[in-house]
């Protein structure tokens, strides 16, 4: 049997291409010029072995040149030009590229090819009513003009042109109430998508821009001389040509990468440091990324978004593509570039997420590694690092329940109440004495408060150094990790600390036995606020404190309650009294005396109390103010 053709509909199939593959129109001024630029790649090719064609890689140029007065924008190019079949075959069939049978025929790493669908050409119908291509073919002495109108075909004419080139004319649709087509008249926004899209192709794009001068002065000019202005246009040209990530890194200067940065991601400060990375293999790319300096004023809103800006051939296909970056890398700013992505036919996404996904695994090692440098080499810029991101830092060790602690736990650091400055973990062992079994921490919202609590100073009278954590996402963050080079975390207030000499346990569970009724006549009088009464031996001057049990301490219930929901989370919270001080004896004083009035006041008191010195807000502030007030009457 016969095998038959399917036959595309090309009306249908063009219409589609117009009005559905693109959701950005703009980038029809891309795909024009890259065109142009894969023809004057073609003819300088050529050239390398037919000396026939006597150009030089200089000679080649595209230039566009609006012209408002017509409604039309011209693209031009001196490249291989197409013939009379060419442009029959190129522009007549949907989805053939010239191109990519060109790249298929003449492999070499001499050129560099951007057509590979054969459809990019026709994205000029999103904005312009005609198209008109003139084309003269390098080697021959006849032109040719295609000309349409979109969907009803195209005509095929004979046409006069004195070089080897391609002019493509398009006559811009009419304006709309919503749509401006006359926009891509005006030069400053033709200079502005080339260099969104377009400013590293290699060969010089031109536009003639007008532009304003003083007329010199005239000799005879009086006192009373105003200076005039006159307009001129000069030939500009808009595109960079080389990315500065495609230069040899010894020919870049420091200055040359932060105005880079600056101007390409508007920040007016310079980055903290710049990453440059080539890799061949699996995931073949060259990127360039930037850590900057400050936050930036949306980062921790949902307006941020993160993302770097992906070339493919010098081409931008996407300005933030955020699947090379994981979230706790999200300031990172830069550009990534490869020359062999699997695009698809709108240039708008990936094919393959293999791709992607092997170079966002290669980037965030790089990344990680160059952190950690800094962190090991420049520790002052990294401490303005952490300042500016240590908390999206321990926000990912957080996240994703803890996947990524292991990759990021070094990079973490915490205030030292010892050292007074920040350390890192690994730093916090390294002085830990013998006997020091856990990396002890308190929460909250100061150090120097943090510094003052019962339980720091009973770790530090040890020996031991504390790490004073007042961002809300600390203690997520270390509960997370469980432990660090096996040593366990241990809140200072939540728990037994098992700091206790032998001799304070044995007394402080004689003590407890003596005043049972008394502890449970504070725990009545506190009314549910306490789960349990206790004694704690190692309080020395201070009369109270309070500590929590299981996996919410009382820090975590603050920060709980501030979020959307949080209001009913509780910490089980245990009361602790010093059974030396004169307090604890008044208690007892009073229970003995079978005072349950005086009992419940001491115990509000010394409740809200512990409150105050853990700096957590006590329920009713009058209350406690006119408590204070009766007892000192
Ligand atoms: N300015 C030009 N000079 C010479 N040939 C051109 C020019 N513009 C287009 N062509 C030819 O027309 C073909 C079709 O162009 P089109 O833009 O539709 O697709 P492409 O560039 O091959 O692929 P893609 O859709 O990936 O851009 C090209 O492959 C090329 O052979």
């Amino acid at each position: 049997m016969a095998m038959r053709q399917f036959k595309a509909e090309s009306k249908k199939l063009l219409d589609l291409m117009i009005n559905s593959i693109y959701t950005n129109r703009e980038i029809f001024l891309r795909e024009l010029i890259s065109n142009a630029s894969d023809a004057c790649d073609k003819r300088y090719f050529k050239s390398l072995t037919d000396t026939s064609i006597g150009i030089t890689k200089e000679d080649l140029k595209i230039h566009i040149q609006p012209d408002k007065d017509s409604r039309t924008l011209t693209i031009s190019d001196n490249g291989i030009g197409m013939t009379k079949d060419e442009l029959e075959k190129n522009l007549g069939t949907i989805a053939k590229s010239g191109s990519l049978d060109f790249k298929t025929e003449n492999q070499s790493d001499n050129i560099d090819i951007i057509g590979q669908f054969g459809v990019g050409f026709y994205s000029a119908f999103m904005v312009a009513s005609k198209v008109t291509v003139i084309s003269r073919a390098q080697g021959e002495d006849t032109a040719w003009q295609w000309e349409s109108k979109g969907v009803e075909g195209y005509t095929l004419t004979e046409a006069e042109k004195d070089d080897v080139g391609t002019d493509i004319i398009l006559v811009l649709k009419e304006d709309t109430d919503t749509e401006k087509y006359s926009e891509y008249l005006d030069e400053y926004t033709l200079a502005g998508l080339v260099k969104k899209y377009s400013d590293y192709i290699h060969f010089p794009i031109t536009v003639y821009r007008e532009k304003s001068r003083q007329k010199p002065k005239p000799e005879d000019a009086g006192d009373d001389y105003k200076p005039e202005y006159e307009t001129y246009t000069e030939l500009e040209t808009l595109n960079s040509m080389v990315p500065i990530w495609k230069r040899p890194k010894s020919e870049v200067k420091d200055e040359d990468y932060n105005e880079f940065y600056k101007s390409k991601f508007m920040d007016y400060s310079d980055p903290l440091r710049v990453i440059t990375s080539r890799t061949e293999g699996t995931a073949t790319y060259t990127a360039l990324l930037f850590i900057p300096g400050r936050t930036p004023y949306d980062y921790y809103t949902k307006e941020y978004e993160k993302g770097l800006a992906l070339y493919a051939s010098g081409v931008m296909i996407m300005e933030k593509c955020a699947d090379l970056l994981p979230d706790y890398f999200s300031f990172v700013k830069g550009v990534v570039d490869s020359e062999d992505l699997s695009l698809n036919i709108s240039r708008e996404t990936l094919q393959k997420d293999s791709q992607l996904k092997l170079m966002r695994n290669s980037l965030e090692k790089k990344i990680k590694n160059e952190l950690h440098a800094m962190l090991v080499n420049d520790r002052d810029k990294y401490e303005t690092f952490w300042k500016a991101f240590g908390r999206q830092i321990k926000f990912g060790i957080y996240g994703d329940y803890g996947m990524h602690k292991d990759l990021l736990a070094d990079l973490l650091l915490f205030y030292s109440a010892k050292e007074q400055k920040l350390v890192t973990l690994d730093e916090y062992i390294e002085k830990m004495p013998e006997d020091q079994k856990c990396i002890y921490y308190a929460a909250g919202d100061d150090t120097d408060r943090l510094g003052k609590l019962p339980n720091a100073q009973l770790v530090l009278s040890k020996g031991y150094d504390l790490l004073l954590c007042t961002e809300d996402v600390d203690e997520f963050c270390l509960q997370m990790m469980r432990d660090y080079k096996e040593k366990e975390f241990k809140n200072i207030n939540s728990g037994d600390l098992g700091l206790e000499t032998e001799e304070e346990k044995k007394a402080a569970e004689e003590t407890a036995t003596e005043n049972k009724d008394l502890f449970e006549e504070i725990k009545k009088a506190l009314n549910g606020k306490v789960k349990e009464v206790k004694v704690n031996p190692t309080l020395k001057e201070h009369p109270v404190t309070l500590s929590s049990e299981g996996g919410i301490s009382m820090e975590m219930e603050k920060v709980l309650r501030k979020m959307p929901n949080g209001e009913g989370v509780e910490s089980t919270k245990v009361l602790e009294l010093n059974p030396s001080h004169a307090v604890f004896a008044a208690l007892k004083a009073a229970h003995e005396a079978g005072d349950t009035e005086k009992v419940g006041k001491y115990a509000e008191l010394l409740y809200d109390q512990a409150l105050l010195i853990a700096g957590l807000p006590i329920e009713d502030p009058v209350a406690y103010a006119q408590l204070v007030c009766g007892l000192m009457k």
